[in-house]
């Protein structure tokens, strides 16, 4: 038997038009195993329709899109391998959570205390029993994501799966899936809006209209330096305070009492208390990551279609 070694997921000249919207563009990206990925890009710049390609529900145009080395037509048993998660709108709503998962099992052959098993693992087991009408959209996403892990797979596909949390539904999902990979497993999740993604991803793959426009890790994303926006009526102490023992302190002035200094805001409240100096704003600059994300995805002048 022979043991695959290569990437979890991997897309290579993925194709697909609808009409004459091409929503991929020859994409090419991989999936490392035992992380979490961030699938990210605006509305509309083709992650689910990728997604979907992935999980063999749409078919490519062209190209290529394989977990763990094979198309998803061709996983013998498709529910150890990838779990996936794509939208928590499926559900009756008259039913409740625990007979949604016992049908899943019965149909995949899973026994059905395996239903419960995974509901308890996503903090749904006391409203097990009650009808799926009655959840918020937070726990339709649980009971998705409990139906995702019902085979245990290796690979877990997610497409937005915050949206609809409260800020400790996120907090719990974000640790749910870093264990999920420090066991070796693989996750792939999908987001518009970064700041979910920052501190749960390892690695991104960032989409713009259908193209891949940057794969690495968040820590070259977020590789510039820090700097705050400061006002100061005492702009030259500051300067002089903070300027003992840094060589090249970059500093741009925005107006007699306002500059960009290229510090950590931290930094700059620290060293302004110990010398005394008055603060009128101390500002920490835009999250680089967030900027790089804007830039890449934004839309350039030159690339705009013609009205
Ligand atoms: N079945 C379809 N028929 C026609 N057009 C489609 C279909 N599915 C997707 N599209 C179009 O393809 C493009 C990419 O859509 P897709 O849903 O993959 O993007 P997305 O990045 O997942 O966006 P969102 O975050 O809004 O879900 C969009 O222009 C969309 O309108």
């Amino acid at each position: 038997m022979s043991v695959y070694i290569g990437p979890a997921i991997e897309a290579a000249g993925l194709n697909k038009t609808f009409g004459d919207v091409k929503a991929v563009d020859d994409l090419t990206f991989s999936v490392e195993r035992g992380t979490i990925t961030g699938f990210l890009g605006p509305n509309g710049a083709g992650k689910t329709t990728t997604l979907r390609m992935l999980l063999g529900l749409v078919a490519p145009d062209g190209g290529s899109a394989t977990i763990g080395g094979r198309r998803y037509v061709d996983l013998p048993e498709p529910g150890k391998v990838v779990g996936a998660a794509l939208e928590a709108t499926g559900f009756h709503p008259a039913r409740s959570g625990l007979s949604h998962l016992r049908v899943y099992c019965t149909v995949s052959g899973y026994p059905l205390a395996r239903a419960d098993e995974v509901l308890d693992d996503v903090g749904l087991g006391p409203a097990k029993r009650r009808a799926v009408g009655g959840y918020s959209l937070g726990m339709r996403q649980r009971l998705a994501l409990a139906a995702a892990l019902l085979g245990d797979p290796e690979v877990l596909i997610l497409d937005e799966p915050a949206n609809g949390l409260d800020p400790e539904g996120i907090v719990w999902m974000r640790r749910f899936l870093r264990r999920y990979a420090d066991s070796g497993r693989t996750v792939l999740v999908s987001s518009h809006v970064l700041t979910e993604m920052q501190q749960l991803v390892d690695q991104v793959v960032i989409l713009r209209r259908g193209r891949l426009v940057r794969q690495g890790s968040l820590a070259e994303l977020s590789s510039g330096p820090p700097w705050a926006l400061v006002k100061t009526p005492e702009v030259e102490r500051l300067l002089a305070a903070l300027g003992e023992g840094v060589a090249d302190l970059r500093v741009e002035r925005l107006a007699p009492d306002a500059l960009r200094i290229e510090l950590a805001a931290a930094h700059i409240g620290r060293v302004a208390v110990d010398a005394r100096v008055e603060l009128h704003e101390l500002t920490p600059g835009r999250d680089d990551l967030e900027q790089a994300f804007f830039e890449l995805t934004t839309e350039h002048e030159s690339e705009r279609e013609p009205a």
